[in-house]
């Protein structure tokens, strides 16, 4: 049997179960810890936690343009403590690995955070030791809007982009197509339940996963839980997600088929 233990280092600490927090455990999916079929392989440390998003109502967006929403939801995951973004992240990181099991995916493109989104550090390393092959998006030289994915190792030569986002260096012998890849797990400002996604406004991502075909490769958003709004005004390129998943719960939507 495989195990992972999740340790800690200088930027994210094991998750640690305080006196008067309660552990939360609910999905909206039927696979849970106590799934037999995804609890068996990967395993963090410790699942008790509580998600300080969680108090609060799910955000009212009906009355919100895009951008209004994009900037309410930024400054709101801005606002989460680093002790709280690490353990989050910990925890999440444990529903991705299900996800990844749960298809065999062997090809996964991630992304480095920022702006406080959820962390993909030790996810990353996770899947190193896994000998699952990582990838991560970087913007494409030439075609404006556009990503190419690289494959990254400890040994993968990075360079700041011009977000300010560490990215591959180009090197054609290390980048995949979109369709080589099994599971792409996408960055997002906001979602709502039904798998609509919002990002940062460059529309990367929509030209991405309007390359997706009977979902291969499966689309996972992935965020915090106080980026789910109640109702994301949708444009027509807007590509849905069948997944996605915060520190609380793994939502698989209509378009999962
Ligand atoms: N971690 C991560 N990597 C990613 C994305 C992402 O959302 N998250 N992207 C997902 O597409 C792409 C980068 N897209 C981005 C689009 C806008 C801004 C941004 O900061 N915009 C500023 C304006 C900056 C400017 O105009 O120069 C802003 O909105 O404040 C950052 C990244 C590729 N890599
Ligand atoms: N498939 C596509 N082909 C051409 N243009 C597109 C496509 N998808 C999105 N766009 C353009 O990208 C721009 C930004 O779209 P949008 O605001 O939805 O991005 P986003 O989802 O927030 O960003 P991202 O996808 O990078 O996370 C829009 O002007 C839109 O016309």
């Amino acid at each position: 049997m495989s195990m992972t233990r999740f340790m800690t280092n200088s930027d994210e600490q094991p998750l640690t179960q305080a006196a008067n927090q309660t552990s939360i455990t609910y999905f909206s999916s039927s696979s849970t810890a106590t799934d037999p079929a995804v609890s068996h392989q990967i395993m963090l440390e410790n699942d008790s936690f509580t998600d300080p998003s969680l108090s609060e109502p799910i955000f009212d967006s009906n009355d919100m343009s895009r951008d209004n929403i994009r900037r309410h939801i930024r400054q709101q995951r801005n606002g989460i403590s680093a002790a709280d973004q690490n353990q989050l992240a910990l925890i999440a990181s444990r529903h991705l690995l299900a996800e990844i099991q749960r298809i065999s995916a062997k090809r996964v493109a991630l992304y480095l955070g920022f702006d406080g989104e959820l962390a993909t550090g030790k996810l990353i390393e996770a899947l190193w030791k896994h000998d699952v092959e990582v990838y991560l998006p970087r913007l494409h030289p030439f075609a404006k809007g556009h990503l190419l994915f690289m494959r990254y190792t400890p040994d993968t030569q990075m360079i700041n982009n011009r977000y300010d986002i560490a990215e591959p260096k180009l090197d054609i012998r290390n980048m995949v197509t979109v369709n080589q890849l099994d599971m792409i797990v996408t960055p997002l400002v906001a979602f709502d339940d039904q798998g609509n996604r919002m990002g940062m406004g460059g529309g990367f991502y929509d030209r991405t996963l309007a390359q997706v075909t009977d979902n291969k490769p499966l689309a996972v958003g992935y965020a915090h839980d106080c980026q789910q709004v109640s109702f994301l005004p949708i444009e027509y390129w807007d590509v849905p997600l069948p997944v996605i998943i915060t520190p609380t719960r793994r939502i698989f939507s209509a378009h999962l088929g």
